[in-house]
């Protein structure tokens, strides 16, 4: 009999499904199907790859009340962050659709003259693409979008907690006309082995993966004994600066998105606030205000926010806070539990954190939003680039030059300004220092999936 594993809803703890545990055989076996399905593949016309990802962004559109209802299950998001995730997932097919016919390529003349040199794009062979449980179909389309628009084929490991929406992707993309082992999903509980398999095997060329820092580092390390090509979307720990001459409305409704949207579990969710002394009482009164007033529970009742993925993430937020507090922070505002088995923490303001906090280093991927407040903008910054990541940061400012001055100074790939949200299929997504390596979205993430070739040709003078 095939092994499964459970598949459960955080909000409920119900069960959700049961889902075949594969596992090393299994992960040959999508290997052994990328390849043979590589060379049909990468020779199909741009065009009619692009017209497949233009066929799965509709077909996600069509579906998108039923997929958002399979990630709220699984991953026990509200309905409205599941709906708005479908759409953002499908915009990435879209993009990568738009992309695929625009494949680039130079034609040059060597400085020295006697050669011209032809430069082209070419799909780097089978991509391992490694999804983590907080966004289970945007970084699954992510990712498949932009290696088939290279003309890659794909092995996919979702997370085990969310291998539902990937399955369902899968399924749309053969619906779209996808042909048969360009694209294979793998569930399995056995991560490591099923990855580690991947990595060894010569015929794969590329891992994509997004998680956590830690376990990048350990595939990088894996993927280095082949020399695979790596990108790497990893931890972040964004900061949320406002100057005192923010408005102070647009930084409250700004930092609404940028803590609360997915339950503070993304990696771009703003992790320490830096607010002006000046304007701090104010911004705290008007934001705890907004926290007081979400709504914690399951998708199914309308809540605004979720429960956690697991107990795991519930006691390490838990332990957070109560290291903070214990610190010397205090909670100044926090919403109302529901009555219900999930996994749920409160979203909660701290404020009086102080300035070596554990949980102004450490990613919360919780809701919680710790603030501390500052005068001078230098010791601002060394403040804020003090930290082994660099994924996302965001500044609210009056000052439009002063704002852009502040985004060029943070240490981070991604700077929201005035805005509490930087994702964008059509931006390049990824971090700096230990928040990774290489860009998703974009021109940036075709190239991810692509390797650069050259014709030096002999052009006599
Ligand atoms: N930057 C980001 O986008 C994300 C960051 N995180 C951070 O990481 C923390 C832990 O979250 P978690 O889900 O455990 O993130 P992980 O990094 O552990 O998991 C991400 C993906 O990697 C897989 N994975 C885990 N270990 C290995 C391994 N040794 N070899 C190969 N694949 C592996 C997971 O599979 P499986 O779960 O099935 O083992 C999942 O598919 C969070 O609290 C958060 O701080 C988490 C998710 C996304
Ligand atoms: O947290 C993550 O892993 C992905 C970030 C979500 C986004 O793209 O905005």
């Amino acid at each position: 009999m095939t092994a499964t594993f459970t598949v459960t809803d955080p909000a409920t703890l119900e069960a959700v499904a049961e889902v075949a545990d594969q596992g090393i055989a299994e992960a040959r076996q999508a290997v052994d199907a990328a390849t043979a399905a590589f060379p049909a593949w990468s020779r199909t016309a741009p065009r009619k790859r692009s017209e497949i990802l233009h066929r799965a962004f509709q077909l996600m559109l069509r579906d998108r009340d039923e997929l958002a209802r399979l990630i709220s299950r699984e991953n026990g998001k509200s309905l409205t962050d599941a709906a708005g995730e479908v759409t953002y997932a499908a915009e990435f097919f879209r993009w990568f659709a738009e992309e695929a016919v625009r494949p680039g390529g130079e034609y040059g003349e060597s400085p020295a003259g006697g050669a011209r040199t032809l430069v082209t794009h070419h799909p780097v062979g089978v991509a391992a693409l490694v999804t983590p449980w907080n966004f289970p179909a945007a970084m699954a389309t992510r990712k498949i979008a932009p290696a088939l628009a290279a003309g890659c084929t794909a092995i996919l490991k979702p997370a085990a907690e969310t291998p539902l929406t990937a399955l369902a992707v899968a399924r749309l993309l053969t619906e779209a006309g996808l042909p048969d082992g360009v694209v294979t999903v793998v569930t399995t509980t056995d991560s490591s082995g099923v990855v580690g398999a991947w990595l060894n095997d010569e015929r794969v060329r590329k891992i994509s993966f997004t998680g956590s820092t830690a376990v990048g580092r350990v595939l990088l390390r894996h993927a280095a004994d082949r020399v695979v090509n790596s990108s790497m979307e990893l931890g972040g720990n964004a900061p949320f600066i406002v100057t005192e001459d923010a408005d102070l409305d647009a930084a409250v409704a700004g930092a609404m998105i940028a803590k609360f949207r997915n339950g503070g579990q993304a990696c771009t969710a703003a992790n320490r606030f830096y607010v002006h002394a000046a304007v701090a009482d104010e911004f705290v009164a008007r934001f705890g205000a907004r926290v007081e007033k979400l709504t914690v529970g399951a998708a199914g009742d309308g809540s605004d926010i979720g429960p956690l993925i697991s107990v795991a993430a519930l006691n390490r937020v838990r332990r957070t806070v109560d290291e903070a507090v214990a610190a010397g922070a205090r909670v100044s505002h926090q919403a109302a539990l529901p009555a219900a088995p999930g996994h749920f923490y409160p979203p909660t303001v701290l404020v009086d954190v102080p300035a070596d906090a554990a949980i102004l280093r450490d990613e919360i991927f919780g809701p919680v939003a710790p603030i501390t407040t500052w005068t001078d903008e230098s010791a601002l910054l060394e403040q804020v680039n003090d930290t082994e990541y660099g994924l996302a940061a965001y500044v609210f400012a009056g000052d439009l030059a002063r704002a852009l001055r502040l985004g060029e100074s943070i240490e981070a790939g991604m700077v929201g300004i005035n805005r509490g949200l930087v994702s964008d299929p059509s931006a390049p997504f990824g971090g700096v220092k230990q928040s990774g390596l290489g860009r998703e979205g974009a021109r940036d993430g075709l190239r991810e999936f692509q390797e650069t070739r050259y014709l030096s040709v002999d052009w006599p003078v």
